[in-house]
Formats: structure tokens, sequence, C-alpha cells
């Protein structure tokens, strides 16, 4: 039985950022978003499940893709019966490396359910994303990557009792974010198992300084000179939370980062590693951040995604 003879169908197309994390000191609340992109095509059938998948990573390709599994769980917000679905992935996020893959297949699923059932499409500006961001950060367990890939640019985000919410600020021009993505993987939650559950209120409060001067040291509305800004986001980045208890686990990580803050450069763990996110002022920066790579790491120099997650095309009859 085909998807529109029995009253199932519609198809589209979505296409989501990569965002890296922390960005230092905001654990759990800063994130970015980049111009790396997946793309997923989502068609409704009358039943079963298919998924061709583009791409370096492996995944399951049954009701567990993750992709799949956020569907399901926004046409059960939506209060809209299980459709069959065909999915066509495109990957070009890696996975496991600290850029926000997981949270970019939650936002794809959430966005391409929302935009197939009619829902409110995604939601842009200051705190708006609305229930599609409290349902990511359900699914992830974190707000931060899956704010910056619904709304794009550089994304405060929190949790309370009525669920996840987000301030997005515009980025300064000027922000070129390098990323040096080394082979080796590591999952989210395995980094997440490497962290205390006390730390001491020195630490603690020496970061919240950081993480305020960060965001104000990050927004385009804070007018600065390139070298001012440069030195000021140097000190912005310094983060005494989480990194100390990652990146001994991952040397080559930890000496690239310190390698890049000892040119002035503003580097940092890329959400919770083991990529590493260089933070440049400008072109000259970024071909220095660029330059200080070994062997283990390829560089991508990317630019900030200011739009968030797309509806490329729907077509509620496909
Ligand atoms: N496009 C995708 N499609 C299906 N599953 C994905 C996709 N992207 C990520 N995942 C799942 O998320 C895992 C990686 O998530 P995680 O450990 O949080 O790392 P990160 O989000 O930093 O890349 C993958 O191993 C895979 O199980
Ligand atoms: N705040 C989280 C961010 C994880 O980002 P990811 O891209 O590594 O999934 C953390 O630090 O655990």
């Amino acid at each position: 039985m085909g998807g529109a003879s029995s009253g199932v169908a519609g198809r589209v197309r979505v296409r989501v950022p990569a965002t890296s994390a922390n960005l230092g000191p905001g654990f759990d609340s800063f994130g970015l978003a980049l111009g790396l992109y997946d793309e997923v095509e989502v068609a409704l059938t009358a039943s079963g499940l298919t998924v061709d998948v583009t791409g370096a990573d492996a995944v399951a390709q049954d009701e567990t893709h993750l992709v799949v599994r956020a569907i399901r769980a926004a046409f059960d917000v939506l209060g809209r019966p299980q459709p069959g679905l065909a999915l066509r992935c495109v990957n070009r996020i890696p996975h496991g490396r600290g850029l926000g893959s997981s949270a970019a297949a939650i936002v794809a699923g959430i966005i391409a359910a929302a935009a197939l059932a009619e829902a409110d499409g995604p939601a842009s500006g200051a705190g708006g994303a609305g229930w599609m961001l409290r349902l990511a950060d359900e699914l992830e367990g974190h707000p931060d990557n899956v704010a910056a890939a619904l709304v794009g640019g550089f994304t405060v985000a929190w949790s309370d009792a009525h669920g996840a919410d987000c301030l997005r600020v515009e980025p300064f021009e000027q922000v070129r974010p390098v990323v040096f993505v080394p082979t080796l993987r590591q999952s989210t939650e395995a980094s997440r198992g490497a962290l205390p559950e006390r730390v001491p209120l020195a630490d603690a409060a020496r970061t919240l300084g950081r993480a305020a001067l960060l965001a104000l040291a990050m927004s385009a509305a804070e007018p600065a000179a390139a070298d001012t800004r440069a030195t000021t986001l140097l000190r912005a980045t310094e983060d005494f939370l989480h990194q100390p208890y990652r990146l001994p686990a991952t040397a080559a990580t930890g000496e690239l980062v310190g390698r890049l803050r000892a040119m002035g450069i503003a580097a940092t763990l890329s959400g919770s590693g083991p990529s590493v996110l260089a933070l440049a002022v400008g072109g000259q920066q970024a071909t220095v951040a660029a330059g200080a790579v070994t062997g283990e790491f390829t560089v991508l120099p990317l630019s900030v995604d200011r739009g968030g997650a797309q509806v490329l095309t729907v077509d509620r009859n496909g």
C-alpha cells in the first residue's frame, strides 16, 4: 500500500548544523553552531522503516536510530499516530568527537516531524525554541548543543522545572572557529562519567566569572578591536569545572589546547572532546591556529552557522 493511498504522505528535507558546546567555562550551557551540516530526508510511508545512510560513521539502521527515535518522540508530543518512515541521511558531522552529532540527529528528527505534522517550524530568537528545545534536551540529556543546533549562533541554554530554554546571542562578526578533529572517538556518556560529582567552590566561582565574560566577549553587541577581543577570549575561555578532569585522558588534545593557548589563541575542548575548538579572531589568527596542528588531527576552518536548523523542502503530498 503506498503512502498517498493510505492517507499517510509527506516528505521533508532538513539541514542541521554541528555544534561545539561549553566553549570552556560554559559547561552544559554555552553552544556555538558551526557551518558543517547533516542533512536528512524523511518520507512518511504506510508502515515499516528504511534508513539509508551516506557518510563516514556507521549507525544502526533500525528503530534505535537516533533520528528515528526523535521523529517518533516528536510525533508522540504532537499527538500524531506513528507512521512508517523512509529516511535518507547524509552525515557530515563526525560522531563521538565533541561536535554535537547526536544533538544534530535529534534536532533533525524533531524539526522534520514538526514540518510533516504542520506544527511550528524551528523557532529563532531569544528563548523561542519552545517544545522542540524541551524535547531535544530530554532526548540529549543536556541543552547546550541542541539549543545552538536549533537556533544557530551562540546560545546560552538552561533547564528548570519547565524544561530547557535558551537565549540566542549574535556572535561577533570576525569570529573564525577552527576545529581540530582527532581520529580517536570518545562517547559523550563516557566523557561525562569522568567528571566528579562535586567541585571546589573556588573552581566554580572562577569558572563562573570566565563564563560571564565569555558571553559578553562572544556578542556582536560588544564592540572591541580584534586584538582586545582575542585577549579577552583567551582569558574568558579558561575552565576549571570539566576540562581538568577530561584533558588528561586525551594527551594529544590537551597538548594542542595548551599549545594554541600559549600562542594567544582561545582554544578549548570542543564539547566533551576529544576535538579542540579554537575561537580565532579574524582570518589571520585562524590561519595561524590552523598551522599549529600536528598530523593526528584533521583541521576544519569553519564559519559560524547563524541560522540554525532549516527545513529545506517540504511536500505534504510526497
Ligand atoms: N546522524 C546520526 N544518525 C544516527 N545516530 C547518530 C547520528 N549522529 C550521532 N548519532 C549517535 O550518537 C552517537 C554519538 O553521540 P555522542 O557520544 O553524544 O557524541 P557527539 O554528539 O559528540 O558526536 C553515535 O555513536 C550514534 O549512536
Ligand atoms: N556539555 C556537554 C557537551 C557534550 O557535547 P558533545 O558534542 O561532546 O556531545 C558535555 O560537556 O558533556
